[in-house]
């Protein structure tokens, strides 16, 4: 096991041990945790083996609830962690449950890639350009919501499925569009399909989105993931995550937030939005990092989430304790994968 060998002083040397991986089976799992594994190659010549882990949440059909609810897709990887049957895991970070897992931590976040959503549609039509009524897919009520404050003529359809499935459904005719993550598509070689992607002050996305954390066991010395640690990527996410904590939003609450640094600056702006996207709360702030930037970021999201609480945001959508649920990432579905 690498953990063990590498805490101690002198066996390093004589231990030559690949790094190794955990990944869930899908597409976009396998390829997030291709590039972050070519990343360390590349940075440090670190030899990486991939170890691939299918959780219940892959396999059944169930719904989430009686699965036992938040974070299945995490969880095998999560004990196989915890167990020493790997090193390290590669979450899309807006799955990663906000509630700290005992024992784990997350040791390094890479550069964040495009945090948009993309708009996929059959004939390369943009929103606006939809025809009335069209149906559109997605299984997220953020991503509902803020449809429907655009285009409230919209049918939106509840889909589930891994990114290809989705856009499956396109194709077949059965849908005029979805709504993914563009950061999802690249990955996956898929940016083609998208004909629209939305800017960020008019739709901001899921806290984390576009961006990876790398799971790893708390006291682990692993100085390669130095290579592709970005702080202001890290920063950034702590402040998205810490208004989704703050708020105490579960998966069923439609919230964006968007996070910034700009050399000593940190910038968040957050917004919850009613159901019908007939309503919605923003808030934005800003402050300096001077010190300790994890510090500032949580306290900033704590801020953020206290302005919208205090503006009614708990009227607005279930968030403020009512419907939290433990806080697996946004449009989660049973029986797929990414
Ligand atoms: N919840 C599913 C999920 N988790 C991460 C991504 C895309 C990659 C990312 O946001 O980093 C997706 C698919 C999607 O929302 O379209």
């Amino acid at each position: 096991m690498r953990g063990w060998p590498r805490d101690h002083q002198g066996e390093e040397s004589s231990v030559t041990t690949a790094l190794r991986i955990a990944t869930r089976g899908s597409a976009l799992a396998r390829a997030q945790t291709g590039l972050v594994a070519a990343a360390l190659t590349e940075a440090t010549g670190a030899e990486i083996e991939i170890v691939i882990i299918t959780s219940e949440g892959d396999r059944s059909k169930e719904s989430l609830a009686s699965l036992g609810g938040t974070g299945v897709f995490a969880s095998a990887l999560r004990e196989a962690l915890v167990a020493g049957d790997c090193d390290l895991i590669v979450h899309s970070l807006k799955d990663l449950p906000t509630a700290p897992y005992p024992g784990l931590v997350i040791g390094a976040v890479p550069e964040r890639e495009d945090a948009r959503d993309a708009l996929c549609t059959r004939e390369g039509l943009t929103l606006d350009e939809l025809p009335e009524g069209a149906r559109v897919g997605t299984g997220s009520p953020r991503r509902v919501a803020q449809l429907l404050s655009l285009r409230p003529d919209l049918t939106i359809v509840d889909i589930r499925g891994n990114v290809d499935t989705r856009l499956g459904r396109l194709t077949d005719g059965d849908l005029d569009a979805v709504v993914l993550a563009s950061a999802g598509l690249g990955r996956l070689g898929r940016l083609d399909a998208a004909t629209e992607l939305f800017a960020l002050d008019l739709w901001p996305t899921a806290p984390g989105q576009g961006a990876l954390a790398i799971e790893t066991r708390e006291g682990d010395s692993i100085p390669e993931l130095l290579s592709i640690e970005h702080t202001p990527t890290r920063t950034a996410v702590l402040a998205e995550r810490s208004v989704l904590a703050a708020l105490e939003a579960g998966c069923a609450a439609p919230v964006g937030a968007t996070a910034t640094v700009h050399g000593d600056e940190l910038r968040l702006s957050a917004t919850v939005y009613q159901a019908d996207g007939e309503a919605e709360l923003g808030c934005e702030r800003s402050a300096e990092l001077l010190g300790d930037d994890h510090l500032v970021a949580e306290l900033l999201g704590q801020a953020v989430a206290a302005q919208l609480l205090e503006d009614g945001a708990a009227e607005l959508a279930p968030v403020g304790g009512a419907a939290a649920n433990g806080g697996h990432g946004e449009d989660y579905w049973p029986g797929g994968s990414e």
